[in-house]
């Protein structure tokens, strides 16, 4: 494809600054096409959506994506480095990498989404009928063509990945986790939670059935190797602890700028594994929880225990250890307000 010079060029290709210009544009953005002086090809496909295709051969099609909901800075930030130093020619590339800042317009409201919740608009729930558009629904369509197209064109043998990077809104007893989307019954792999230790993550919730996320889209339609991964708490830029992440960031690095990654032998020792016991929605106004808002991810409840009411309905922990996931009273009628968790070991469905 041919493009014309856009007036941000060589502003980009001096700065690698593409956050800001993403920021700077939260709808659209003329696309445009360079190769760096190291043979490596960029291509702005639109806002918050860059490519990069190394001129040598690649083994691995990888998507890191930010920023789905926009006051998660931290994987904003850790992307935001890795473009930088991509672009400036700081890092050399081995494999093919997607970048996407998910929702440009809520990156600089600061808040999780404008309108509705990206992450349940993927898996072509952006398109209902009956359901008046908005630009959350078209960013989701575009996301899943622009990530169709960019697998469409790997090798045919090539590996698909897909991080979409988040944090959680409240604090975790295991900081930092991810989420496996449900597989349909295929085996989860080693490698992917091997690689994920790596990232400093060795807690893995195993998902049970189909989701509307952005990680399910692309495990579920592109056969990627794909997690939401929960990095630590929502904070505001400029407050991140970046040493926290310097684990992810590192193993990000080797992901994409060499050939073959070799991670630390597996032991299931050294993951915490839980899998999803139950989704709780909330389908009343009149929901809440009965603990307060600094009660962390993970925490367990006593059988009987009282772990949330929605209008008359009564939600009591039906296993002891039954612990919370994302608790958040204020989602949309219809939209998941918790998820709770129990253990599980490594049996025969890991490869
Ligand atoms: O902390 C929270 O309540 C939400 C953090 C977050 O954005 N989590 C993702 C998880 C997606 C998944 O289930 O794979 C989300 O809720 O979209
Ligand atoms: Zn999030």
């Amino acid at each position: 494809m041919s493009y014309s010079t856009p007036s941000y060029l060589e502003q980009l290709k001096s700065t690698g600054d593409f956050l800001t210009l993403t920021r700077n544009n939260e709808f659209s953005l003329e696309p445009c096409a360079f190769t760096l002086e190291n043979g490596t090809d960029v291509t702005v496909h639109d806002t918050g959506i860059i490519e990069f295709q190394p001129a040598q051969q690649t083994n691995k099609d990888i998507v890191l994506s930010s920023a789905v909901h926009g006051n998660e800075t931290a994987p904003i930030e850790i992307c935001d480095q890795l473009i930088k130093s991509i672009v400036t020619e700081q890092l050399t590339l081995q494999q093919r990498v997607l970048f996407i800042y998910g929702n440009p317009k809520s990156i600089n409201i600061g808040k999780r989404f404008v309108d509705e919740n990206l992450n349940r608009l993927f898996n072509g729930h952006h398109t209902v009928e009956g359901i008046a558009s908005n630009p959350e629904r078209v960013r989701a369509k575009l996301l899943e063509d622009v990530v169709t197209d960019f697998f469409a064109r790997g090798n045919q043998d090539s590996e698909r990945f897909h991080y979409d990077l988040h944090t959680a809104i409240r604090g975790s007893k295991n900081e930092k986790f991810a989420v496996y989307p449900f597989l349909h019954g295929k085996p989860w792999k080693k490698s992917q939670l091997q690689f994920l230790l790596s990232c400093g993550v060795n807690t893995v919730l195993m998902m049970k059935s189909a989701a509307t996320t952005f990680s399910y889209y692309s495990s579920f339609v592109h056969g990627a190797d794909s997690f939401t991964v929960e990095l630590g708490q929502v904070k505001p830029f400029g407050e991140n602890d970046m040493s926290r992440f310097e684990k992810t960031r590192q193993t990000l690095i080797a992901l994409i700028s060499q050939k073959y990654v070799e991670y630390k032998e597996f032991n299931a020792e050294d993951f915490e594994l839980f899998s999803v016991y139950r989704t709780i929605n909330r389908t009343c106004e009149d929901f809440s929880f009965p603990f307060a808002d600094d009660v962390e991810n993970f925490t367990g409840f006593a059988k009987g225990e009282l772990m949330a009411t929605d209008g008359q309905t009564r939600y009591e922990a039906e296993v002891d250890g039954e612990a919370i996931i994302f608790p958040n009273a204020d989602v949309a009628l219809g939209q998941r307000a918790l998820l709770t968790v129990i253990p599980m070991q490594v049996d025969s469905n890991f490869i």
